[in-house]
């Protein structure tokens, strides 16, 4: 099943109608999963990285109070983990991980941590559930970041990661920068980590160069090579973020870093909002028994809120336009059938569909609604006229939704002043508002 159950919205904000829920037929999916048995795509989880890579975005700055309410609301919302800043960055860090350690959140907490044994004793002792260890294992980063050849990475990892083991905790080891990384020396590093009993690689595309098939190449090779489970974390430098994310699902990767909003490092990382537009059109049933989809637009305010952004217009599902249909080719079909032009049900998500009609590109169908609304009766060529009418005004400037409500309401007026040739004509009575 894909898309939506067709409902329809009332009257909107932004100027534009509802979109009636004319018989909605919606059929299966065209986009499911082809039952590849490597494929996680209905049984993912979200490692939820606002509070660590999100700090990471030029604008954030989080207090605690806003950290708390965060992963709150995340929580909430049915994230099965919550990754927090490094409490080696400072000490305010340091004690916000303790306090939202002691929040008793259903989702596990996580930190993360620098593949070094200072850190690793630093975060087990703050009450987190696991340790997220990262080390830069291109040549770049091994050269120009923390200058460590591949032989003491794979010691250090062993170290650091058997240590936290024996503190009871989750651990999850990543090379950073990944796909800039030297194949064998990957393939070699993980499987020596998987030996000692990690609970999840990671793979990360740290500068955003990688596409989706070199992702689902590495994943589903990397797949062969550990028994663990396989995180993936993905920038979105060159606007793959999603699209890998969905990639490395399909190749058996079984975890997914996501922000909210995406923000992140430069321009951030795969947002959780865009990962679970594309997830809920190919496994709805999961994503929609999984996560309060509803609460997604109050958790992007929040997060934008605090961040002083604001939520771009074509945002996946929140985008202020996500759900407005203009032409009136769209309008029409929309009217009769949601699922035409709509992949996403705005109902899923607490949010309705509008159908604009105060433009040249709208057509009698869409006015037609618009007149029903009104509570005005015109016949099927009354309104094709006033339509006419309104295109006319619009060809010679933007026009809003209240110039096209008094087209419409002198135009019907109109037809009023002269009832004897009206109803010559079998114009109906008005029907009453
Ligand atoms: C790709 C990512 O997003 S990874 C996560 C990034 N997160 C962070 O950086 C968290 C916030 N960072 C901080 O608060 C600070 O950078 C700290 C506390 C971690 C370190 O601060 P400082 O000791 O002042 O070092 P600085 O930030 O200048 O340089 C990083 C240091 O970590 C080392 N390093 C970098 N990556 C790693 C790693 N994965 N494992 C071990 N050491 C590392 C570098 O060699 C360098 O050490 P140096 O003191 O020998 O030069
Ligand atoms: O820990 C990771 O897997 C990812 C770290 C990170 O933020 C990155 O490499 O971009
Ligand atoms: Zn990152």
């Amino acid at each position: 099943m894909c898309g939506s159950d067709g409902t329809n919205g009332a009257n909107g904000a932004n100027g534009t109608n509802g979109a009636a829920n004319q018989g909605a037929h919606f059929r299966s999916s065209p986009y499911q999963p082809v039952g590849d048995f490597l494929s996680n795509v209905n049984k993912f989880k979200i490692i939820e990285s606002t509070l660590r890579e999100g700090e990471q975005f030029a604008n954030a700055y989080f207090d605690t109070e806003t950290k708390i309410k965060i992963a709150k609301a995340l929580d909430e919302f049915g994230v099965d983990y919550i990754e927090l800043t490094s409490p080696a960055a400072s000490e305010q860090s340091r004690k916000d991980c303790e306090a939202i350690c002691k929040l008793g959140l259903k989702a596990k907490i996580l930190t993360h941590v620098r593949c070094d044994m200072r850190d690793a004793k630093l975060a087990v002792e703050t009450g987190v559930d696991g340790l997220d260890v990262v080390i830069g294992t291109s040549s770049f980063l091994r050269e120009h970041s923390h200058g460590k050849d591949m032989a003491y990475i794979e010691k250090t990892a062993i170290e650091v990661i058997e240590y936290i083991k024996s503190k009871g905790l989750e651990v999850r080891f990543s090379s950073e920068d990944s796909f800039r990384s030297d194949l064998v020396d990957l393939l070699s590093l993980y499987r020596a980590v998987d030996k000692v009993g990690v609970n999840r690689v990671g793979i990360a595309d740290t500068v955003g160069c990688a596409s989706p098939r070199q992702v689902y190449d590495l994943v589903r090779t990397l797949r062969g090579v550990v028994s663990c489970d396989i995180e993936t974390h993905f920038h979105d430098d060159t606007g793959c973020s999603i699209a890998n994310a969905f990639c490395a699902l399909e190749a058996g990767a079984t975890h997914i870093d996501t922000s909210v909003l995406g923000i992140g490092e430069r321009n951030g990382i795969t947002p959780l909002g865009g990962l679970l537009a594309r997830m809920v059109v190919s496994a709805p049933d999961y994503v929609k028994s999984k996560y309060k989809l509803h609460m997604l637009k109050e958790i992007e305010d929040m997060v934008a809120e605090a961040v002083e952004v604001n939520t771009p217009f074509n945002n996946p599902i929140t985008g202020f336009c996500a759900f407005t249909h203009k032409a009136g080719i769209h309008a029409k079909a929309i009217l009769n059938n949601p699922s035409t032009y709509e992949i996403l049900n705005p109902a899923d998500f607490g949010l309705t569909r509008y159908v604009h009609f105060a433009s040249r590109l709208t057509g009698w169908n869409a006015v037609k609604t618009r007149v029903g609304q009104l509570g005005l009766a015109m016949t099927d060529d009354q309104i094709k006229e006033v339509t006419a009418k309104i295109k006319a005004l619009a060809d010679v400037r933007p026009i809003a939704i209240d110039d096209a409500d008094s087209i419409i309401r002198s135009f019907h007026l109109t037809l009023h002043e002269q009832p004897a040739a009206a109803q010559a004509n079998g114009a109906p009575v008005e029907v009453v508002q």
